[in-house]
């Protein structure tokens, strides 16, 4: 079942296998834990994200990529691995039932969220490029707001993602006002190997060279 919620902004229910799910906390497992470490994000007014972060290819610091984590540790970020790209052609593929080999991403931010954390509306505009953005949800279901691209407010559409769900924004929707009020804490299936918690990974095209 593939669900239009707006414009370019489509959902898939339950895309990832729980075998592909497994792979992927394996691998997110790996990346947390360097060259840069996952770790709240501070802003530059002092406030600190309730999500932890870990990037691949580029990091996204607010509000710009950059190669190396100037931010955390100094060090240059894990590369974007090719399989992760295939899998995002492969969503695009399925979201927008049409080809997708010109799709590359080349960063993916994986935000862990626990319990208690959340992410305010905003949009994804740091990248040079108009490119579809690829989530992929790992673990406890969460409240996705979606909205539109002129305020943080309504008209919006609230949406829950669970373990294995894809959501692709492209086109008129790229940057539309997008947000997580919530998380339903014990709603994962452990069998995911994420005990608790809620992963997601959104792919994306940087237009940085
Ligand atoms: O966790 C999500 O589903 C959305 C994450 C997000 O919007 C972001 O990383 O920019
Ligand atoms: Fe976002």
């Amino acid at each position: 079942m593939i669900r239009e919620i707006a414009p370019g902004a489509v959902h898939v229910p339950g895309w990832l296998t729980i075998d592909e799910q497994r792979h992927l906390v394996q691998a997110c497992r790996a990346w947390a834990t360097g060259p840069v470490p996952i770790r709240h994000t501070v802003l530059p007014r002092g406030g600190v994200m309730s999500v932890r972060t870990v990037c691949l290819g580029w990091h996204w610091q607010p509000y710009k990529y950059t190669r190396h984590a100037h931010d955390v540790n100094g060090r240059q970020v894990a590369d974007f691995p090719e399989w992760l790209g295939d899998l995002g052609r492969r969503a695009l593929e399925e979201a927008y039932g049409r080809p997708s080999e010109a799709y590359a991403p080349d960063t993916a931010l994986i935000n862990f969220y626990d319990g208690q954390a959340k992410m305010g509306m905003h949009q994804d505009k740091d990248e040079k490029s108009d490119a579809p953005v690829v989530s992929l949800s790992i673990g406890d279901t969460c409240l996705f707001r979606f909205g539109n691209t002129e305020t943080r407010g309504r008209p919006y559409t609230d949406v829950q993602l669970a373990s294995g769900d894809l959501f692709v924004f492209g086109g008129p929707s790229r940057f539309a006002y997008h947000g997580v009020p919530k998380v339903y804490p014990g709603t994962g299936d452990p069998a995911t190997g994420l005990a608790s918690g809620r992963l997601n990974l959104t792919l994306r095209v940087t237009g940085l060279a």
